[in-house]
């Protein structure tokens, strides 16, 4: 049986790319599709608002909620601001949905309040849905546990002009996954350097961010050690990847039972390394 599914954000980058690969998908039944409250794209064919050519007989609600309680749905793929995302998990979990959550940003006060909704029904919640960029994530670790301290290490990304946060969520999660792979803590990271910063302290771990034009999503790990070094990198040409990946999420967190779960549960590596 196709699993029923509401893509919010429609209008967005990721939004536009989900509504497409939703619809290319047959165990996959688009049943909503939402934009921003107020959005004038309200009450429109989300096929036409997503502009894939074609409509879908999907109307554009400016409301989860409503969306949710004109359709029967089993998961909602989300990827518009960490905002609207916990409202969203809100309107989940009010009526028993599961939800699919790809946007960045959340402070760690608003990542506790998703947390407080999954307790209700299950949320996939991860900064980098690609397949690839999860199997980065954990080859950086291997990598940082067998150099050790004497390497240092340094993560740098770099997105499209229009990203609202930085660093990015997935360079966040590379330097803390880097930070517990080598017994270190959130305090060990530095986001920026300028002026007289002295020698590099030993630990320390660099999040650098570049921002400029179509950049779609790009991650470096350097582990810099003496007489060599290592780059691990992973670039994104365009979005599918990471909508074919929350999809993939969507498929397997319906009917699952309430939880806070990582896209290494959806891709099964969890405690594998
Ligand atoms: N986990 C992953 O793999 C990835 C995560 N991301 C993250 O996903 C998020 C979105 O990225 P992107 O698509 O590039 O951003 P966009 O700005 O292109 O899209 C966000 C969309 O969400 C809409 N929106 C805002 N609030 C609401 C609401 N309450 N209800 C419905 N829609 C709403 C916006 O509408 P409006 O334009 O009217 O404001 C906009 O269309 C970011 O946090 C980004 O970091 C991105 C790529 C991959
Ligand atoms: O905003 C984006 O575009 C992206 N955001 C994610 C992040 O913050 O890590 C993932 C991806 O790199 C694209």
């Amino acid at each position: 049986m196709a699993t029923r599914t509401v893509i919010t954000g429609i209008t967005g980058r990721m939004g536009s790319t989900l509504l497409r690969l939703a619809r290319d998908a047959s165990d996959l039944q688009l049943v909503g599709a939402t934009a921003r409250p107020g959005s004038p794209a309200a009450g429109q064919d989300a096929g036409l608002v997503a502009r894939l050519g074609a409509a879908l007989d999907v109307a554009v609600a400016d409301d989860l909620g409503r969306a949710l309680d004109a359709a029967k749905a089993d998961v909602v793929v989300d990827f518009t601001s960490a905002e609207a995302s916990l409202a969203h998990a809100r309107a989940c979990a009010e009526r028993g949905v599961a939800l699919v959550v790809g946007s960045t940003g959340f402070t760690p006060e608003a990542h506790a309040a998703l947390q407080a909704h999954a307790k209700v029904v299950p949320i996939v919640a991860a900064p980098n849905m690609s397949v690839g960029v999860n199997l980065v994530i954990r080859m950086a670790a291997e990598l940082a546990r067998v150099l050790g301290p004497s390497f240092d290490v340094e993560v740098l990304e770099a997105h499209h002009r229009m990203k609202k946060d930085a660093p990015s969520g997935t360079a966040l999660r590379l330097a803390e996954v880097l930070a517990d792979a080598l017994g270190r803590t959130r305090e060990d990271l530095t986001f920026a350097r300028e002026g007289q910063t002295g020698a590099r302290p030993p630990g320390e771990i660099g999040v650098q961010a570049l921002r400029g034009g179509d950049v779609v999503g790009e991650h470096t790990v350097y582990f810099f050690g003496e007489g060599e070094r290592i780059e691990l990198t992973h670039r994104a040409t365009n979005r599918d990847q990471f909508a074919l990946g929350a999809l993939r999420a969507a498929r397997w967190v319906a009917g699952r039972a309430p939880g806070l779960y990582d896209m290494a549960d959806v891709l099964g590596l969890q405690g594998k390394t």
